[in-house]
Parts: C-alpha cells; structure tokens; sequence
C-alpha cells in the first residue's frame, strides 16, 4: 500500500519545494498538487529529484479566483483562456516529470457547457499525449462546491465515452464520491478500469482517514484486492499541524 501527500492541503504552510522535502521525511512514496504555477517548476523538479519522490499531478488553474472562478473548461465563451490553462499544465508538468493533469470544468451547465467541456478536453488529451501525460476529470461535490460542471461519475463516464480519448481517466476522489453517490465499493469495482488517480479524506468532515462514515481500512484494503498499488491520494485538511494528522499512516503501514 503506498501513499502520496496532496500537497495543496498538507503542509500548506510550507513553499512546495519545503513541502515536497516535509512529504518524504515522513514516510510518503510521491506527492501531488493542485496550483504550483507561482513556484518555478525548476525548483519543483529539484525537490522531486533531491527527494526521489514523483509528483502524481497537477490541476489547470482555476482563472480569476477573486470572481469565484474555479476551473474554464466547461464555460462556454472562455475556450481561448481554458485552453492557455491547459498549455501551461503541460509544460509545467512535462518540466516535473507530471504523468496526470485535472483539467478544471469550472461552474456551469446545460448541453452548451457540455459541448464546451468536450471540446477542450479533446484539445487537452491531443495536446497532452506526446508527452506522455494523462488527462483527468473530477467530479467534485454540490455541498463544497455548488454548481460545478462535474459532479458525478456517472456524468464523467458519459464524458469519456463520448470523447473515447485513450488518455483521459476519471479521478476517483471517494471524499467527494460519497458524498454525491455513496456506493464507493461497487462503484471502485466497476470504474477502477478507467480511473486514473484515487484520493480520499474523512467524510463529512475532510479530514485524515481514520474518522468520519468511511471506512478506509477497508476501502485500502479493496484496492489492494482489487491489484490496485498505484499511491493513493491523501488529500485531507488537516486540523493542526501535518505530521500531528498522520497517526492513519502509521497504522495503516503496520497493520498491512
Ligand atoms: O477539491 C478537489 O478535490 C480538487 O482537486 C479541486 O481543488
């Protein structure tokens, strides 16, 4: 069972590359982010090399953040600005060595969203594929998130047949996953083949995975099952400091 820190909540309070170096002292076997752009992605790929750890994926940025802005690749109107955002998480993960790339839906509906969606993550996929990199889409849930265009598997698994790019996976976050849907074990079972990256945190509350409606013991131990040993996703806010919200990890790694 191996794990990587979501760096965009764990040790937050830290620069990435500080982050990146916190992630291997304790115990991680790769780490994962959401908006690295503010840091040169030199000074990323040092860490990631100095550390030896790799770094699983990035998200597109999420356009004006001070409007309320979160993802622009579903927005109809902005396809010049979703697809700069798409450009710049190519290169800066193929300068990190990157292999997965959210690519941000932002809030929108209806059938011209869509379309939109649709036609940017055929861009994305086309863009993406020599360099190696995977494209993922994420459902995100309507109580953290009211009005986003993903929010549910069964939409991301309808987006991926219709665009049928062998480079576009679903991202598996089960936080968010329960929250919408529920039925994470059937629902890990059916949808393991298309996914790309798995992540969790405690439900409701998104914090560390020993607390809350899910079991995660069992849900690790699934995967395992399941032959699935890519690292999960550890992406959970911490109440405290990082290394005081890692008693899950310990336990996890001794009792497997
Ligand atoms: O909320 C999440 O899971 C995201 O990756 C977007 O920030």
């Amino acid at each position: 069972m191996r794990f990587s820190a979501n760096l965009g909540f764990l040790w937050k309070d830290r620069s990435l590359p500080e982050a990146i170096r916190a992630a291997k002292m304790a115990g991680f076997d790769a780490v994962e982010c959401h908006w690295p752009y503010d840091v040169p992605a030199a000074e990323v790929a040092a860490a990631l090399g100095e550390t030896g750890l790799e770094m699983l994926g990035l998200n597109t940025s999420r356009g004006d953040v001070a409007s309320g802005e979160n993802g622009l690749s579903a927005l109809p109107g902005r396809e010049t600005d979703a697809r700069a955002a798409i450009d710049e998480a190519i290169s800066y993960a193929s300068t990190i060595g990157a292999a997965n790339i959210h690519v941000m839906a932002g809030f929108a509906s209806g059938e011209e969203a869509h379309r939109c969606f649709l036609a940017n993550l055929g861009y994305a996929c086309k863009a993406a594929l020599p360099h190696g990199i995977t494209i993922l889409i994420e459902p995100l849930n309507h109580y953290d998130a009211p009005g986003y265009f993903l929010s549910t598997t069964e939409q991301a698994c309808m987006i991926m047949e219709e665009l049928g790019a062998p480079n576009l996976k679903l991202m598996f976050d089960c936080y968010h996953v329960q929250l919408m849907e529920g039925n994470l074990t059937n629902r890990l079972k059916r949808l393991l083949p298309v996914t790309g990256h798995v992540q969790f945190a405690s439900v409701p509350d998104r914090g560390p995975p020993d607390g809350g409606e899910v079991s995660y013991s069992y849900i690790f131990g699934l995967l395992e099952e399941l032959g699935y040993d890519a690292p999960l996703g550890a992406e959970y806010k911490p109440v405290g400091s990082t290394e005081n919200s890692l008693g899950w990890m310990a336990r996890q790694l001794r009792d497997a």
